[in-house]
């Protein structure tokens, strides 16, 4: 495993605020990690910091080896970022704005003519590339971001909200841009969206108050969840009472919760109830209209852990 962003120790105060407080991970080549947390967690804070445009109070920071702080160029010819809101200059147009930043990287001829145009292709710029800025959509402007932190095929992603703001269509297109460039990149996106994270991430580091608080494959985080391998059983209304019987005793078992029309059994940790669950029903002859194996929901682990106050079942 190539470690191509290493962060450690990294923390960044503003005064009496510890926005990044400490902080270390790595990933590789190959790694989508989302980047999670409740607002002002430190997630900007500490792209910035792996992009240069921050200097850390304490800690550091490495890109494909070089240091931030001591190696910024090195640093910058490799990483493409996208900062929060995606901004650039609203009076150019996307094409104006693509050559300006290639030759701020120093693009010259046939090698600027190709990467920019490839830019233009992987976000399909195509139509509005002599339209000021100012006047595009959101989700070209977010485009025209992306365009800029991709022009140089970077080796490294640190992508900020890349899909803030943008509707359902666009946000699929986004993601599924940066689905296509994973495997040879190292990616880190920010996001408050716990579907984008099932949807694009190999793995998930949350942080709240500038700590890590969790760091694990998105199935792992799930496994946190009071509901993983819980069990849910859809049935009739008039079926309710005596399912509510049959499933009150199950092995493994932790609870049982009722919804609209559903009984959910809860499993202890580790303990596999579904045939038992399927068992019951039979034996009782009762039909149910849905069986459900739970995985576990990332919202409720994410509330669980980045709110003190509550306390969850946590592993
Ligand atoms: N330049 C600054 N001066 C003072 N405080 C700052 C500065 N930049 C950020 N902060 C504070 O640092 C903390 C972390 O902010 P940061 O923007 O990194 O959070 P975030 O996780 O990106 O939040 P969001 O999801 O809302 O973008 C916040 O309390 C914020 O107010």
């Amino acid at each position: 495993m190539t470690e191509m962003i290493k962060v450690s120790g990294l923390a960044k105060h503003f005064g009496p605020i510890r926005a990044v407080d400490g902080i270390s991970f790595a990933v590789a080549r190959g790694e989508v990690l989302g980047f999670l947390g409740p607002n002002g967690a430190g997630k900007s804070t500490t792209m910035k910091m792996i992009t240069g445009f921050l200097e850390p109070t304490g800690g550091s920071a490495e890109v494909c080896g070089f240091d931030v702080g001591r190696q910024p160029i090195e640093v910058k010819r490799r990483i493409g970022y996208l900062p929060e809101g995606a901004p650039a200059y609203g009076d150019m147009t996307p094409l104006g704005f693509l050559g300006f930043c290639a030759d701020v990287r120093g693009l010259k001829g046939a090698d600027r003519k190709a990467k920019i145009e490839a830019a233009i292709d992987r976000t399909t710029l195509g139509g509005v590339l002599y339209q000021p800025i100012d006047t595009l959509s959101k989700g070209f402007k977010r485009r025209v971001g992306l365009a800029q932190a991709l022009l140089h095929d970077p080796e490294v992603l640190v992508l900020d909200e890349p899909t803030d703001g943008l509707d359902p269509n666009q946000k699929h297109e986004v993601r599924t841009l940066i689905g296509s460039m994973a495997k040879d990149k190292a990616i880190i996106i920010s996001t408050h969206i716990l579907e984008e994270v099932d949807a694009l991430c190999s793995r998930a580091v949350v942080i709240a108050g500038g700590q890590i608080v969790a760091d694990g494959t998105p199935a792992e985080l799930e496994a946190r969840s009071r509901l993983h391998n819980a069990v849910t059983v859809r049935l009739k209304k008039s079926a309710l009472p005596a399912a509510r019987k049959a499933l009150a005793d199950i092995p493994g078992a932790a609870g049982l919760e009722e919804g609209d029309g559903t009984l959910t059994v809860l499993a202890q940790r580790r303990k596999t109830i579904l045939p038992a669950v399927s068992q019951a029903l039979r034996d009782a002859d009762i039909a149910a209209d849905e069986i459900r194996l739970e995985r576990g929901r990332l919202d409720e682990v994410f509330r669980d852990i980045t709110n003190p106050k509550k306390t969850g079942e946590q592993g």
